[in-house]
């Protein structure tokens, strides 16, 4: 099915059930999947699309149909995302015309997804692409990732098969990476559809779920979004006619493309999750761990940003217990064990791919790239920020008289 066909198909099912999607958009189809673009120019506050409530993905939706499926109490213990990655999967596992396919309400949503063969997070890297990460926080991410994964798969695939052995073979691995792939890269959060929005503190909990037609747009970095709860009613149940909607608060020129604003992440999440990733990304991070420190963990930024916790531990590590106030020669001594660990954290991230690699495809090269360039310069702004340090302890130094002489 063309990119078109998928959007309008998704168009009419929105709108029959109470839904709305701007007349003046249409879908243009790119290596990733599709892009939505403006037909006509649109004014600033355009709603774009609008998801009914009842059209939500949510665990007790896929819960609900799968326990006629497989029989109540057979999910016990399943999380949201094995019963929402599962749900999408027997769209593929039972036709529309079997009676069982009834309880499958989400058919035109699943068949606008991006097929397998267009995702990109490092789940679906070969494995000379994520050779590429050696060395990274990202490729110990994504085989922790893929190990969780595969044990979800597993434990679904039991019951299924223990339930009908001819779906349980048509529940494949790289059905269930492409379910949970698409949970991942397009997932709301659950508080959007309670009426808690409306409270200060929101529900503890919140759940990944899948609102169509919302999640068609790409993201641009702070574009101005909005997504847009209508709840009917006072009640906990939402009444019908409750609605999302996603408005765009700048106006769009005749054929730009609409963006959505998935919110400031950094690379490896836009790599992990989403498969995609921004160069220069402003929100980029990298997690340290400093042996000995009881595993706890910092996220250090760009320019240094939230470098001072590390920088505390360090230097209260450093300094030990020798009972008075911290000395110059803690600073200098804490200033040069931080910046030997960020130069040697430096010196293991992965060298770039080579601009043409025939192992490496070219959207996957330019994203190690945009990450591992990323992960350099946050190592490369710790590096200056241990400067200023070591520069306060020499201050201490010479307000206490001692001339040090540096190497
Ligand atoms: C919520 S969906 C957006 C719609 C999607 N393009 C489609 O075809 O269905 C998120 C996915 O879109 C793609 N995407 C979103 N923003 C992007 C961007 N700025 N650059 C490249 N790909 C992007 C990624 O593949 C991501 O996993």
């Amino acid at each position: 099915m063309s990119a078109e066909t998928a959007l309008n198909e998704l168009k009419k099912w929105l709108e029959s059930s109470g839904g709305y999607f701007h007349p003046h958009v249409h879908s243009k189809k790119v290596p990733s999947g599709c892009s939505v673009i403006a037909s006509r120019s649109l004014p600033p506050d355009s709603k774009i699309v609008s998801c009914p409530f009842n059209l939500a993905i949510t665990k007790h939706v896929a819960l609900d149909a799968l326990s006629v499926l497989l029989g109540s109490g057979a999910m016990t213990a399943w999380t949201e995302r094995q019963l929402i990655a599962s749900y999408l999967c027997f769209h593929f596992i039972i036709a529309e015309d079997k009676r069982e396919s009834k309880v499958l309400a989400h058919r035109p949503y699943v068949k606008s997804l991006p097929a397998s063969d267009k995702l990109r997070t490092p789940l679906h890297f070969t494995a000379s692409e994520r050779e590429q990460l050696k060395g990274s926080n990202l490729y110990g991410a994504t085989l922790d990732r893929q190990r969780e994964w595969m044990a979800e798969w597993e434990q679904c695939r039991g019951v299924i098969a223990s339930v009908n052995g001819e779906w349980g073979a048509r529940f494949t691995w790289e059905l269930y990476l492409t379910a949970a792939t698409h949970l991942s890269s397009r997932a709301f959060s659950s508080t959007l559809l309670s009426q808690a929005v409306f409270l200060a503190s929101p529900p503890s909990d919140p759940e990944p779920i899948l609102l169509p037609g919302i999640d068609s747009l790409n993201h641009a970095r702070a574009e101005p979004a909005s997504w847009v709860q209508n709840y009917v009613g006072n009640g906990p149940v939402p009444g019908p006619g409750s609605t999302i909607s996603l408005t765009l608060h700048n106006p769009i020129a005749a054929g730009a493309e609409l963006f959505n604003n998935y919110g400031a992440k950094p690379n490896s999440e836009l790599i992990l999750g989403y498969g995609f990733s921004l160069p220069n990304n402003p929100d980029d991070t990298i997690v340290l761990r400093i042996g000995g420190m009881q595993g706890q963990k910092w996220e250090v930024g760009r320019n240094a940003r939230g470098a001072e916790g590390v920088w505390e531990s360090v230097l209260h590590s450093v300094a030990g217990d020798h009972g008075s106030a911290t000395t110059y020669e803690d600073y200098l001594d804490a200033a040069e064990a931080l910046a030997d660990m960020a130069r040697m954290l430096r010196d293991k991230l992965p060298q770039l791919p080579a601009a043409h690699c025939d192992d490496v495809r070219p959207d996957v090269a330019l994203m190690v790239k945009h990450y591992v360039e990323g992960q350099r310069d946050i190592m490369e702004d710790l590096i200056t920020f241990t400067g200023s340090k070591e520069n306060e302890g020499i201050a201490m130094a010479q307000e206490q008289g001692i001339e040090l002489v540096l190497e």
